[in-house]
């Protein structure tokens, strides 16, 4: 069955305003072909979870587009703008509108909650006032359900409050873009699924769009607008959870069963 044929029609309308379009992407280490001729565009207010088994190269995909990995061929535009072709200061201004979720979460251990947002706004920007920093916080905080926890340590938040915070210092830059490397893993299905609704309500709230890499299909269901199945280094289906849920190809039940 010819799945791009069959599935290639999203809950989202492709008629919405593209912010990341990927064309051609080739990349590999030496024999290694990661990505070979991929392709995808994710629309404003989207949400695209990019599906594949250990080693398909998400996380290189990932890397390709904040500009962390440099491809052999093809285009990243993000924007509009080619990100390979990007000098540091133009990276620099796209990075604070192209949010990452790590899913180590990656929060400075000497540093309080408070002190790991008020860091990622006074990086990227210089000319933000103390009463600013402190009402941006406070939203950051209150948006993950977290208001009491800005004088507590990194070590004193359990998984699903670090991984709260972390969302909160991503959304505090209010970006028009968020990538998620696998947001709920590790942590227990609960939990997992309150962070699915966080990232459905901020991305709702703020009207970002979003790439998401997960292994984790209630991940997948309960946020995914599109579902890109990332196969031999290529866009192998592209479709809405429900229609892929259906599929008879054997390489999309694979991740369904
Ligand atoms: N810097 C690098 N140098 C050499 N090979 C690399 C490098 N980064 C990634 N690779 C290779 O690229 C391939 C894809 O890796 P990637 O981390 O993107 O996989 P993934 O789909 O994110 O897997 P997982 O779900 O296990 O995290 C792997 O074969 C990996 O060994």
């Amino acid at each position: 069955m010819d799945m791009k044929t069959a599935v290639n029609t999203s809950k989202t309308s492709s008629k919405k305003e593209p912010v990341i379009v990927i064309e051609n992407l080739c990349k590999a280490f030496g024999d290694n072909v990661v990505l070979d001729d991929f392709n995808l565009t994710v629309h404003k207010d989207e949400n695209v979870v990019v599906l594949g088994k250990s080693g398909a190269g998400k996380s290189v995909l990932i890397k390709c587009i904040i500009g962390l990995m440099k491809p052999d061929s093809g285009s990243i535009l993000v924007f509009g703008d080619n990100v390979a072709e990007l000098n540091h200061e133009e990276l620099d201004r796209i990075r604070t509108k192209v949010g990452f979720l790590f899913q180590s979460n990656a929060l400075y251990d000497s540093m309080t909650v408070r002190e790991n947002l008020e860091f990622s706004l006074r990086r990227h920007w210089i000319e933000v006032t103390q009463h600013d920093i402190d009402n941006l916080v406070k939203e950051a905080l209150e948006n993950v359900g977290l208001p009491h926890t800005a004088d507590m340590m990194p070590a004193e938040l359990s998984g699903g409050m670090a991984k709260r915070i972390a969302l909160a210092r991503t959304m505090i830059l209010k970006p028009e873009i968020i990538l998620y490397d696998e947001p709920t893993t590790g942590l227990d299905p609960v939990t997992a699924r309150e962070i699915d609704k966080l990232i459905v309500k901020l991305q709702k709230k703020y009207k970002a769009s979003s790439i998401i890499i997960s292994h984790d299909m209630n991940c997948v269901k309960n946020t995914a607008d599109r579902v890109v199945l990332l196969l031999d280094g290529k866009c192998y289906t592209d479709g809405a959870y429900e229609e892929l849920l259906v599929s008879a190809d054997k390489n999309v039940k694979q991740f369904f069963e």
